[in-house]
């Protein structure tokens, strides 16, 4: 890849007018009943089952998003054949146009993190992967960040940090402070010092930081202390988070942020006012039109 992250990121942006990241979190109990394999299926069948819906998923919103945003989670709820069908999908989301951030929230002791960091972000046949960018936990500290950093330096691949998480509890740990400072500002500062000298030609650096669509002040604060960074905001939708939320993470050209929905796009055949409309036969028009809804909510972003 010849191109920064953030540069590519930026220009699928502009190309499709969306800041909307589809998460792709295949649940067995909520998928559409035309793909769930039936009683006494094995996990081989579910992973098949999983990888249709996602690709088909692909295909609804290749032209209307820049990134999708596959959860490892729940490929490895179902082995080394979900890891294959998480594999299939990252590629067809390529094939797509699409850029990836998978979810992985990865990290380990520095020596441990290569491995991750050449496994999820590595190139051609030295990665099984091959994602474009790797969410990832600061919990072990900066030395265990350099890898990733590395690799976005080597493969202009891209990571996104976990700075202020959308649940209720990320607090615990989060909000505390010492030496006046929060340890998500103290992550912060580390996303930013490592993504300001790294800048593509959008201004943003590869390495981002994860901030929920939950904690609207502190992601206006998070976005004047990280204007080298790109933010991942997930806690749309499901998670009770709505645009006006989310506008304090962009700049005023509509750019420096994603926000991811999962639940709310890719099982809108499940949300009353799509299930009426659609039907469970005819999900994946549930799935475009809340992709459209989502995009048009989103759209005050560009014109700030
Ligand atoms: O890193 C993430 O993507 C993430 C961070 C965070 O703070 N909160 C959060 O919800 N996520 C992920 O974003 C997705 C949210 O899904 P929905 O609540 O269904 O939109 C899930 O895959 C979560 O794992």
């Amino acid at each position: 890849m010849s191109v920064c992250f953030s540069d590519r990121l930026t220009q699928r942006i502009l190309a499709t007018k969306s800041v909307t990241c589809v998460g792709l979190d295949p649940r067995r109990q909520s998928l559409p009943q035309g793909l769930q394999p039936g009683e006494g299926a094995s996990v081989a069948d579910w992973a098949a089952g999983f990888e249709t819906f996602c690709t088909e998923i692909i295909d609804v919103v290749a032209d209307k998003v820049p990134v999708v945003k596959p959860q490892a989670a729940f490929f490895e709820q179902l082995g080394p054949a979900g890891m294959q069908a998480l594999h299939r999908v990252i590629q067809h989301a390529h094939n797509k146009g699409l850029l990836t951030i998978l979810d992985g929230k990865r990290n380990d002791i520095g020596s441990t993190a290569e491995a991750y960091a050449d496994a999820y972000l590595g190139a051609g046949e030295a990665s099984v992967w091959g994602s474009d960018s790797l969410t990832v936990s600061p919990y072990l500290g900066a030395d265990s960040l350099d890898p990733f950093v590395a690799q976005c330096d080597r493969r202009n691949a891209g990571v996104f940090v976990l700075v202020k998480t959308s649940n209720p509890g990320g607090g615990m740990l989060q909000d505390r402070s010492s030496e006046g400072q929060s340890v998500y500002q103290t992550v912060a500062a580390k996303v930013e010092e490592f993504s300001s000298t790294r800048r593509g030609e959008c201004g943003f650096g590869p390495i981002g930081a994860v901030v929920g669509a939950t904690y609207p002040e502190q992601l206006a604060e998070l976005r004047e202390k990280m204007p080298s960074a790109y933010i991942l905001i997930p806690g749309f939708g499901a998670q009770g988070g709505g645009a006006q939320d989310v506008l304090a993470g962009f700049t005023s050209a509509g750019l420096g942020a994603v926000v991811n929905s999962s639940r709310h796009i890719i099982f809108a055949h499940r949300r009353p006012e799509y299930a009426d409309k659609f039907g469970e036969a005819n999900w994946q028009d549930a799935v475009a039109a809340a992709t459209d809804e989502m995009n048009q909510q989103l759209a005050c972003v560009f014109g700030q």
